[in-house]
Protein backbone atom coordinates (compact mmCIF):
# COMPACT_ATOMS: atom_id res chain seq x y z
CA UNK A 1 0.00 0.00 0.00
CA UNK A 2 1.18 3.54 -0.88
CA UNK A 3 -0.73 5.32 1.73
CA UNK A 4 -1.57 3.44 4.96
CA UNK A 5 -2.78 5.97 7.77
CA UNK A 6 -4.46 3.86 10.97
CA UNK A 7 -6.09 4.83 13.98
CA UNK A 8 -5.43 9.04 13.22
CA UNK A 9 -6.64 11.06 16.01
CA UNK A 10 -6.56 15.27 15.78
CA UNK A 11 -7.95 17.32 18.37
CA UNK A 12 -7.56 21.12 18.56
CA UNK A 13 -8.09 22.89 22.03
CA UNK A 14 -8.41 21.51 24.87
CA UNK A 15 -11.47 21.84 28.02
CA UNK A 16 -14.95 22.70 26.97
CA UNK A 17 -13.16 23.95 24.05
CA UNK A 18 -11.77 20.72 22.83
CA UNK A 19 -12.62 19.72 19.20
CA UNK A 20 -12.03 16.26 18.27
CA UNK A 21 -11.68 16.58 14.62
CA UNK A 22 -10.04 13.21 13.45
CA UNK A 23 -11.55 9.91 15.33
CA UNK A 24 -9.46 6.99 14.53
CA UNK A 25 -9.60 7.37 11.19
CA UNK A 26 -7.91 4.90 8.62
CA UNK A 27 -7.32 5.71 5.13
CA UNK A 28 -5.20 3.67 2.28
CA UNK A 29 -4.51 4.01 -1.09
CA UNK A 30 -2.58 1.97 -3.27
CA UNK A 31 0.79 3.10 -5.54
CA UNK A 32 -0.78 4.82 -8.75
CA UNK A 33 -4.04 5.01 -7.72
CA UNK A 34 -6.59 8.19 -7.34
CA UNK A 35 -8.28 9.06 -3.75
CA UNK A 36 -11.14 11.04 -3.24
CA UNK A 37 -11.77 12.31 0.00
CA UNK A 38 -15.81 13.41 0.31
CA UNK A 39 -17.38 15.27 2.98
CA UNK A 40 -19.20 18.01 4.43
CA UNK A 41 -17.35 21.15 5.33
CA UNK A 42 -15.71 21.06 8.80
CA UNK A 43 -16.10 17.41 8.66
CA UNK A 44 -12.11 17.31 8.76
CA UNK A 45 -11.23 16.26 5.44
CA UNK A 46 -8.04 19.51 5.03
CA UNK A 47 -6.78 17.77 8.51
CA UNK A 48 -6.69 14.70 7.21
CA UNK A 49 -4.58 15.99 4.05
CA UNK A 50 -2.63 18.32 5.82
CA UNK A 51 -1.64 15.16 8.13
CA UNK A 52 -1.00 12.65 5.45
CA UNK A 53 1.18 15.83 3.35
CA UNK A 54 3.65 16.23 7.06
CA UNK A 55 1.70 19.78 7.01
CA UNK A 56 0.88 18.99 10.49
CA UNK A 57 1.01 16.50 12.78
CA UNK A 58 -1.34 13.54 15.04
CA UNK A 59 -2.19 13.15 17.91
CA UNK A 60 -2.19 9.61 18.03
CA UNK A 61 -2.13 6.93 14.85
CA UNK A 62 0.48 5.83 12.71
CA UNK A 63 1.01 7.11 8.62
CA UNK A 64 3.33 5.58 6.05
CA UNK A 65 3.71 6.86 2.78
CA UNK A 66 5.84 4.78 0.48
CA UNK A 67 7.64 3.46 3.65
CA UNK A 68 7.91 6.33 5.16
CA UNK A 69 6.97 6.16 8.56
CA UNK A 70 5.65 10.12 8.16
CA UNK A 71 4.00 10.23 11.83
CA UNK A 72 7.36 9.45 13.50
CA UNK A 73 9.31 12.10 11.43
CA UNK A 74 11.12 15.13 13.36
CA UNK A 75 10.38 18.29 11.77
CA UNK A 76 13.45 18.58 9.43
CA UNK A 77 12.34 14.71 8.30
CA UNK A 78 9.09 16.12 8.01
CA UNK A 79 10.28 19.04 5.57
CA UNK A 80 12.66 16.94 3.61
CA UNK A 81 9.74 14.84 3.20
CA UNK A 82 7.06 17.58 2.14
CA UNK A 83 9.58 19.51 -0.27
CA UNK A 84 10.84 16.28 -2.05
CA UNK A 85 7.83 13.88 -2.28
CA UNK A 86 4.38 15.92 -1.98
CA UNK A 87 2.94 18.26 -4.51
CA UNK A 88 -0.32 20.66 -3.09
CA UNK A 89 -2.82 21.99 -5.13
CA UNK A 90 -5.38 24.70 -3.45
CA UNK A 91 -8.65 26.04 -4.39
CA UNK A 92 -6.89 29.68 -4.78
CA UNK A 93 -3.91 29.00 -6.74
CA UNK A 94 -1.88 31.04 -4.52
CA UNK A 95 0.65 31.67 -7.22
CA UNK A 96 4.03 34.81 -6.52
CA UNK A 97 2.05 37.52 -8.53
CA UNK A 98 5.33 39.25 -9.76
CA UNK A 99 6.78 35.94 -11.26
CA UNK A 100 5.88 35.09 -14.66
CA UNK A 101 4.38 31.57 -15.33
CA UNK A 102 7.91 30.13 -15.97
CA UNK A 103 9.26 31.33 -12.93
CA UNK A 104 6.48 30.71 -10.71
CA UNK A 105 7.20 27.14 -11.69
CA UNK A 106 10.96 26.98 -11.74
CA UNK A 107 11.23 28.28 -8.05
CA UNK A 108 9.10 24.82 -7.53
CA UNK A 109 12.10 22.95 -9.85
CA UNK A 110 15.02 24.35 -7.71
CA UNK A 111 13.67 22.92 -4.65
CA UNK A 112 13.83 19.10 -6.47
CA UNK A 113 17.15 16.20 -7.08
CA UNK A 114 14.76 15.21 -10.15
CA UNK A 115 12.65 18.03 -11.52
CA UNK A 116 10.90 17.43 -14.71
CA UNK A 117 11.78 20.30 -17.67
CA UNK A 118 9.92 23.31 -17.85
CA UNK A 119 9.36 22.97 -21.87
CA UNK A 120 7.59 19.36 -20.80
CA UNK A 121 5.42 20.81 -18.10
CA UNK A 122 4.29 23.54 -19.87
CA UNK A 123 3.48 21.87 -22.50
CA UNK A 124 1.24 18.77 -20.75
CA UNK A 125 -0.40 22.01 -18.65
CA UNK A 126 -1.09 23.97 -22.18
CA UNK A 127 0.82 26.85 -21.42
CA UNK A 128 3.37 27.21 -23.81
CA UNK A 129 2.05 30.20 -24.87
CA UNK A 130 1.81 31.98 -21.84
CA UNK A 131 5.05 31.12 -20.34
CA UNK A 132 6.02 34.74 -19.99
CA UNK A 133 2.57 36.14 -18.43
CA UNK A 134 2.11 36.92 -15.21
CA UNK A 135 -0.77 35.47 -13.19
CA UNK A 136 -2.82 38.57 -13.34
CA UNK A 137 -2.87 37.86 -17.33
CA UNK A 138 -4.19 34.72 -16.86
CA UNK A 139 -8.18 33.29 -16.38
CA UNK A 140 -8.98 31.42 -13.35
CA UNK A 141 -8.32 28.03 -14.73
CA UNK A 142 -5.21 29.23 -16.30
CA UNK A 143 -3.95 29.84 -13.09
CA UNK A 144 -4.31 26.53 -11.74
CA UNK A 145 -3.11 24.58 -14.55
CA UNK A 146 0.46 26.78 -13.19
CA UNK A 147 -0.36 25.76 -10.16
CA UNK A 148 -0.65 22.13 -10.63
CA UNK A 149 2.52 22.41 -13.04
CA UNK A 150 4.16 23.88 -9.99
CA UNK A 151 3.13 21.33 -7.62
CA UNK A 152 4.07 18.20 -10.51
CA UNK A 153 7.59 19.85 -11.71
CA UNK A 154 9.27 18.54 -9.18
CA UNK A 155 7.83 14.96 -9.61
CA UNK A 156 6.31 14.46 -6.78
CA UNK A 157 5.44 10.47 -5.56
CA UNK A 158 2.27 11.96 -3.69
CA UNK A 159 -0.14 14.89 -5.42
CA UNK A 160 -2.41 16.43 -2.67
CA UNK A 161 -5.25 18.38 -4.14
CA UNK A 162 -7.32 20.65 -2.00
CA UNK A 163 -10.77 21.78 -3.74
CA UNK A 164 -8.49 21.86 -6.90
CA UNK A 165 -11.95 22.97 -8.61
CA UNK A 166 -13.88 25.29 -5.77
CA UNK A 167 -12.95 27.98 -7.75
CA UNK A 168 -13.65 27.45 -10.97
CA UNK A 169 -17.12 26.58 -13.60
CA UNK A 170 -17.83 23.35 -14.63
CA UNK A 171 -15.83 23.24 -17.79
CA UNK A 172 -12.74 25.03 -16.45
CA UNK A 173 -13.15 22.43 -13.59
CA UNK A 174 -13.53 19.74 -15.73
CA UNK A 175 -10.53 20.83 -17.64
CA UNK A 176 -8.46 20.77 -14.52
CA UNK A 177 -9.70 17.42 -12.93
CA UNK A 178 -8.84 16.01 -16.96
CA UNK A 179 -5.47 17.27 -16.50
CA UNK A 180 -4.94 15.84 -12.95
CA UNK A 181 -6.25 12.16 -14.54
CA UNK A 182 -3.86 13.01 -17.84
CA UNK A 183 -0.43 13.15 -14.87
CA UNK A 184 -1.97 10.35 -12.84
CA UNK A 185 -1.83 8.02 -15.70
CA UNK A 186 1.69 9.74 -18.00
CA UNK A 187 3.33 9.96 -14.37
CA UNK A 188 1.63 7.29 -12.32
CA UNK A 189 1.42 10.41 -9.38
CA UNK A 190 -0.53 8.64 -6.84
CA UNK A 191 -3.54 11.53 -6.17
CA UNK A 192 -5.69 12.10 -3.01
CA UNK A 193 -8.16 14.72 -3.78
CA UNK A 194 -10.91 16.32 -1.46
CA UNK A 195 -13.91 17.83 -2.74
CA UNK A 196 -17.76 18.41 -2.08
CA UNK A 197 -18.61 17.58 -5.17
CA UNK A 198 -19.95 13.87 -5.38
CA UNK A 199 -19.66 13.54 -9.00
CA UNK A 200 -15.69 14.10 -8.68
CA UNK A 201 -15.62 10.33 -7.10
CA UNK A 202 -16.79 8.89 -10.73
CA UNK A 203 -12.72 9.68 -12.03
CA UNK A 204 -11.45 8.32 -8.39
CA UNK A 205 -10.24 4.33 -7.63
CA UNK A 206 -11.77 5.26 -4.09
CA UNK A 207 -13.73 7.50 -2.75
CA UNK A 208 -13.81 7.96 1.26
CA UNK A 209 -16.77 9.50 2.72
CA UNK A 210 -15.78 11.64 6.16
CA UNK A 211 -18.59 13.28 8.17
CA UNK A 212 -17.58 14.77 11.73
CA UNK A 213 -14.47 13.24 11.58
CA UNK A 214 -15.16 9.73 10.73
CA UNK A 215 -14.79 7.76 7.51
CA UNK A 216 -18.78 6.62 6.82
CA UNK A 217 -17.93 4.92 3.96
CA UNK A 218 -15.35 3.70 1.48
CA UNK A 219 -16.29 3.38 -2.14
CA UNK A 220 -13.66 1.29 -4.57
CA UNK A 221 -14.80 2.09 -8.02
CA UNK A 222 -14.34 -0.62 -10.69
CA UNK A 223 -14.84 1.62 -13.61
CA UNK A 224 -12.98 4.97 -13.59
CA UNK A 225 -14.76 7.73 -15.49
CA UNK A 226 -12.62 9.69 -17.44
CA UNK A 227 -13.06 13.71 -16.27
CA UNK A 228 -13.91 14.70 -19.74
CA UNK A 229 -17.22 12.43 -19.09
CA UNK A 230 -18.04 13.78 -15.54
CA UNK A 231 -21.32 15.73 -14.97
CA UNK A 232 -22.87 17.81 -12.42
N1 LIG B 1 -5.40 24.97 13.30
C1 LIG B 1 -6.64 24.79 13.80
N2 LIG B 1 -6.94 25.20 15.04
C2 LIG B 1 -8.18 24.98 15.56
N3 LIG B 1 -9.17 24.36 14.92
C3 LIG B 1 -8.93 23.93 13.68
C4 LIG B 1 -7.65 24.11 13.04
N4 LIG B 1 -7.71 23.58 11.81
C5 LIG B 1 -8.95 23.09 11.66
N5 LIG B 1 -9.69 23.29 12.78
C6 LIG B 1 -11.10 22.87 12.99
O1 LIG B 1 -11.19 21.51 12.62
C7 LIG B 1 -12.43 21.23 11.99
C8 LIG B 1 -12.18 20.56 10.64
O2 LIG B 1 -11.55 21.48 9.78
P1 LIG B 1 -11.07 21.08 8.32
O3 LIG B 1 -10.51 22.30 7.69
O4 LIG B 1 -10.21 19.89 8.39
O5 LIG B 1 -12.48 20.68 7.66
P2 LIG B 1 -12.84 20.50 6.13
O6 LIG B 1 -13.67 19.28 6.06
O7 LIG B 1 -11.61 20.54 5.30
O8 LIG B 1 -13.74 21.79 5.87
P3 LIG B 1 -13.94 22.71 4.54
O9 LIG B 1 -14.63 21.83 3.54
O10 LIG B 1 -14.83 23.81 5.04
O11 LIG B 1 -12.59 23.17 4.12
C9 LIG B 1 -13.17 22.54 11.90
O12 LIG B 1 -14.08 22.58 12.97
C10 LIG B 1 -12.08 23.58 12.08
O13 LIG B 1 -12.58 24.74 12.66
Amino acid sequence: MFISAESLCKSYGSGDGKNDVLKNVDISLEKGHIGVILGPSGSGKSTLMNMIGGVDRVDSGSIIVDNDNVAGFDDDALTEYRRKNVGFIFQFYNLVPNLTVSENIEVCANISDSPLRLNEILSIVGLEDKKNRFPRELSGGEQQRVAVARAIVKNPKLLLCDEPTGALDFETSRDVLSLLQKINREFGTTILMITHNIAIGDMAHVVYKLRSGEITEVIRNDEIIPAERIEW
